[in-house]
Order: C-alpha cells, then structure tokens, then sequence
C-alpha cells in the first residue's frame, strides 16, 4: 500500500481535507471519477456488492491510498468506499496526482506496487474460481514482476545489479514472498518446472570464486505469450498442472500452527530445537499431517526453551534470557517506535519481557494498541534486537 512519502506534497498542495462519518460512503462502484485520496486519519473499507452481499476487499488506513485506479486508467469506480471509523482524506486530484508521478520516482514505484497487489489479488481470485491454484497464481505473480523488470527506466537499469543478466531469482523469491504465502523450495520448484517447459531461461552468474554461490536470472522470451501459454498448457495437459499441484503441497508454518492448534513460534522453536524429524522440513502436507497425528495433544502447546547464555543470544525471541535490570537499561535508550518493532515481532514471552522493562506509558499504549505482527526477520526487527543485544552484553563486559 502506498504510504506516507506523499503527506507533505499533499497537505501542501490538496484542496480542503474531507471529513466522513463511520458508515458513509465515500463513493459507489461504477461512478464516475476525478479524484483519488489519501487516508489522513481513520479507515476506510472498499467494498463490492456480490450476489447482494457486501463484500469488503480490503480495510485501508492511515497513508493508504485508494480511488487511484480509475483515475489512472480513466475507468469507472472499480468497487466502492465507505468510512470504516470517522475519517479524514485528502482529495487528490488529477493534476495533483500527475504531479506527485512526475516530482517523485518512490510515488509511481509505490502506486505501481499497489496496483499490481490490487490487479493481482483480483486475478487471484478469479484464478482461484478455475482452479488455477497456486501454480497461476505464482505465473501471474512472475508475470507482473518481469513486466516490471522489462520496462525499468533506462536511467535506472544502471542501479540493478546485473541488470543485463535477467530478473533476478533472488527478487522474484522476495516480491513473491512479500505477496503470498509460497515458501522459497515451492517458487524453486514453480521456476524449474515452467524452465523445462521451456517458458522460462535461466542464466547463472557465480557471485564469488571462493564459494560456490551462484545468483540465477529470469528471461521470458516471449513476455506477450507468456501467460496465455501457461493457461494453456495448464487446462490442456491435466497432468503438468497435477505434478506441479503436487509438488506445490507444503505447509507454512502458520498453516501447520492452524492444524495442530499450536502457534506459528512454537512450531518453529520446535523445528530450532530439532523435535521435528529432518525429512519434514518444509512440511511436506501430507507427511507432516501424518507425523502430527501420532504426536500428545500437548506436543503443539509449548516449547521448554533451553537457557542460553548471554553470549549465545542471537534474535528478539532471546530476550528472554537478558537479566531485567539489565534489559531495562539497554531499553532505556530505544524510542517508542523501535520498542513498539521488537514488540510486534517477539513471542508471547518476550513481550511479557519488554512490557515488564518499559515505562509503564509506553507499556500500557503498546497494549491498549498493539502494533501490527512482524515478521522476524525483517530488517528493522534486525536492527532493533542486535541494538538491544549488543547493548546489553557491552553493559556484562562481553
Ligand atoms: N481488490 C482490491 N483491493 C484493494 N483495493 C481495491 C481493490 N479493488 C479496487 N480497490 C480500490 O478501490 C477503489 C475503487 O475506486 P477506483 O477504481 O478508483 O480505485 C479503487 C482502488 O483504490
């Protein structure tokens, strides 16, 4: 979602700020349009009305942008919006729109992201409807990512690395990761099996002599073709899909947590500390539904974290093992917003913990308004735990 770069453009530049009351519509599907907006405060909820149901695709907030798609391909009102809470948005107009594209290289990358999420979500769904499954879903994802690729500005080529070579795997296995919940052997396999289909290339590049680490790169060679073909090949021979769907059947982490009425970090803890046999790593569906079976209902609920020492610390779920006083100091020195990071990606453990040595403020407003889940390995959560973790061993001496 497009977020705040724009608030000061916008607030210099936009007309009056609108204000709607909970429940108000904002606009109906199938108007006609000549503005986008800008959440400045509360939420908005887009909706489509479907088999007489309301049906809401997506709650926006704060920095979102919605409205933008019509403008931008000079169609009606895709869907319609309503206030989700009191709101207040900023009317961007055309111009002032056209503006932001021109002044702001981050905005059109922004807005471009937003609407491949948008069209993407929709050809999701309707690929869902003729059982494209996941192997659709990861070509449109492909598709999307190479146009994009394809038609990097001259000047900015020269910033990828390897531009030349093709779309990098290593990028596509980000941006797919970003969308969808593919785990990185799945988009492997997805990328192996349209290769010897013969849809793809695949040109390697080794990184360093020293260690045998090679970076892959993308070409489709007929990019107009690329998707019809897919479709194609995918309801004509049943069988390709049917390998592909197979391959394809791991579980998430999340999705093994649902089924074993465990939760995602216990889980993970497990596989850490090794309680999950080897050959099920990436959750082969079955095997694991299989292995879990034979398992004591307690199995999933918890996980005996074996004490480490300081010195071994190594994540924000390690906090655990940092001595109070001394993880109260080193807390000390961090802001709100980077305690409200470590927050939103520790266990329920370590919240605990950070709760327990914080200022009771701060404590009681990260409750009251818990920051949205990260995920633990994004880099500000990175940053934000080796901070704590280093400060806290300088204050023992190591
Ligand atoms: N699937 C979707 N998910 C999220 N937002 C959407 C989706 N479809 C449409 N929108 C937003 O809803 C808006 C409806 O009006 P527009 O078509 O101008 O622009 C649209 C987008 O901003």
């Amino acid at each position: 979602m497009a977020r705040s770069p724009l608030t000061s453009m916008t607030t210099k530049t936009s007309p009056t700020i609108k204000n709607y009351h909970k429940g108000k519509i904002i606009f109906h599907e199938g108007q006609e349009s000549n503005v986008a907006y800008m959440i400045k405060s509360g939420s908005v909820n887009v909706f489509k009305n479907i088999d007489n149901k309301k049906t809401v695709l997506m709650t926006l907030n704060r920095g979102d942008i919605f409205g933008e798609m019509s403008l931008l391909a000079h169609e009606k009102r895709s869907a319609s919006a309503e206030a989700a809470s009191y709101c207040e948005l900023v009317p961007l107009t055309k111009e002032i729109m056209n503006r932001l594209l021109e002044a702001s290289p981050v905005t059109v990358r922004k807005i471009v992201e937003l609407l491949a999420a948008r069209v993407l979500r929709v050809d999701t769904e309707a690929v869902t409807v003729d059982e494209g499954g996941p192997f659709l879903s990861l070509a449109t994802i492909l598709d999307l990512a190479y146009k994009d690729y394809a038609y990097t500005p001259r000047d900015k080529k020269r910033e990828i690395e390897n531009y030349d070579m093709g779309l990098s795997v290593k990028s596509f296995t980000e941006t797919v990761k970003s969308f969808a919940v593919f785990s990185a052997i799945e988009i492997d396999s997805f990328l192996q099996t349209i290769f010897k289909l013969r849809l793809i290339d695949i040109k390697s590049k080794s990184k360093c002599h020293k260690i045998a680490f090679t970076e892959k790169y993308i070409n489709i060679p007929d990019c107009k073709e690329f998707m019809p073909s897919l479709r194609r090949l995918y309801s004509e021979v049943k069988e390709i899909g049917a390998e592909v769907e197979y391959r394809m059947n791991f579980m998430t982490f999340s999705d093994l947590a649902v089924r074993t009425g465990s939760r995602p970090e216990v889980i993970y803890n497990k596989v850490m500390k090794e309680d999950f046999p080897e050959n099920l790593f990436f959750f082969n569906r079955a095997k694991a539904l299989k292995w879990s079976q034979d398992k004591e209902p307690d199995f999933f609920k918890k996980f005996k974290r074996p004490k480490k020492a300081l010195s071994e610390i190594e994540n924000v779920n390690d906090l655990i093992f940092i001595d109070n006083p001394t993880l109260q100091q080193a807390l000390k020195s961090f802001d709100y917003h980077r305690i409200s990071i470590l927050y939103s990606a520790a266990d329920e453990q370590n919240k605990a913990k950070i709760l327990y040595n914080i200022n009771k403020k701060q404590a009681s407003v990260l409750q009251s308004e818990p920051p949205p889940v990260r995920n633990v390995n994004d880099l500000d959560v990175l940053e934000c735990s080796d901070e704590v973790i280093d400060l806290s061993k300088k204050m023992k001496g190591l």
